[in-house]
């Protein structure tokens, strides 16, 4: 245990297509806040895991992300919500899947992880472990925007089948983190992709595919096609490049290399080391992501343009 780290968190709004102007702002907005919230929870002596939940809350309850608040719709018009979360402390890991009414399924991942002996929870399961562990229902319209409503209407008049292409399907938030102890974490959250068939489970509550954590290694949470990062397993295998000596620029640009060379599927990861060090790649248009370390706050969503500024 090493009680001198600077901690350290990167946070992503998902791999996107080119942004508009006005959502930009509303985006940025929403990433800086998740960045700074976990940022705090870090340096007030909080855990990895804590810092990430509470990234990934905010995000979720953020109408212009596709995760809890905000989340695309299955070909029924419905939300079916998937998240996952891990410690790299003792590898303990939560997943929840086609969940529903409910505000924040990271939370429901966190309970997961820490009050069953179980690694995942599925739909009826999970709803009754949800109300099980005194997780409120909402009605469904509280997780449903206009803009989704659109969206699914275009998307079923174009296509009339679930679509594919991850650069439509942006949102998908996710948080990697490092505390003060050294231990390590990732959660991410995703309404999935738009016009999905239902019970279509995504790569987002798979561990080692929608992220994963190990101290002696560091943090990853992904986005983008659900299906390529399924079968490519995104997260731990850039995490196995890092492993091998690779810089975590490297590892990203290679793993995500492999999954646009094998299948054109297109995505985004973040990455902390357990040594601090932090990577934001993607292949999609853009990414929304900021990163908070040493008092800086770094961010960006297009691939031409970084900010920093100074933590207040
Ligand atoms: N935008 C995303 O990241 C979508 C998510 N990976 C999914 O396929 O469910």
């Amino acid at each position: 245990m090493n009680p001198d780290m600077n901690p350290v968190i990167v946070v992503h709004g998902g791999g996107a297509s080119k942004i508009s102007k006005d959502r930009k702002e509303r985006v940025r907005q929403g990433i800086l806040e998740a960045a700074q919230v976990g940022y705090r929870i870090l340096t007030e002596g909080g855990s990895a895991v804590d810092a990430v939940e509470g990234a990934v809350t905010i995000l979720e309850d953020h109408p212009e992300f596709n995760a809890g608040c905000g989340s695309v719709l299955n070909a029924n018009g419905d939300v079916e919500m998937d998240a996952s979360i891990m410690n790299g402390k003792d590898l303990s890991a939560g997943a929840v899947s086609a969940v529903r009414c409910i505000a924040n399924p990271i939370k429901l991942a966190r309970l997961v992880m820490e009050k069953t002996t179980h690694c995942f929870l599925t739909d009826q399961g999970a709803a009754k472990f949800a109300a099980a562990m005194g997780v409120p229902t909402i009605p469904k319209e509280q997780l449903v925007t206009e803009r989704n409503i659109k969206r699914l209407e275009k998307e079923k008049h174009e296509k009339g089948a679930p679509n594919s292409d991850c650069q439509k399907n942006l949102g998908t938030v996710g948080a990697v983190a490092l505390d003060r102890k050294g231990n390590v974490a990732y959660a991410t959250s995703t309404g999935g992709i738009v016009n999905k068939m239902v019970g279509r489970v995504g790569d987002t509550p798979c561990i080692g595919s929608g992220g994963y954590a190990d101290n002696d290694i560091g943090a990853i949470s992904t986005t983008g096609h659900g299906e390529s990062i399924l079968k490519v397993n995104l997260a731990r295998l850039t995490l196995f490049q890092v492993e091998q000596g690779k810089t975590l620029e490297e590892a990203a640009d290679m793993s995500l290399g492999y999954m646009k060379s094998k299948l054109k599927g297109l995505g985004g990861v973040i990455l902390v080391s357990k040594a601090g060090d932090w990577a934001v790649r993607w292949t999609s248009a853009s990414m929304p992501w900021a990163a908070a370390k040493d008092g800086k706050l770094h961010s960006g969503i297009d691939l031409e343009e970084t900010s920093v500024t100074d933590l207040p």
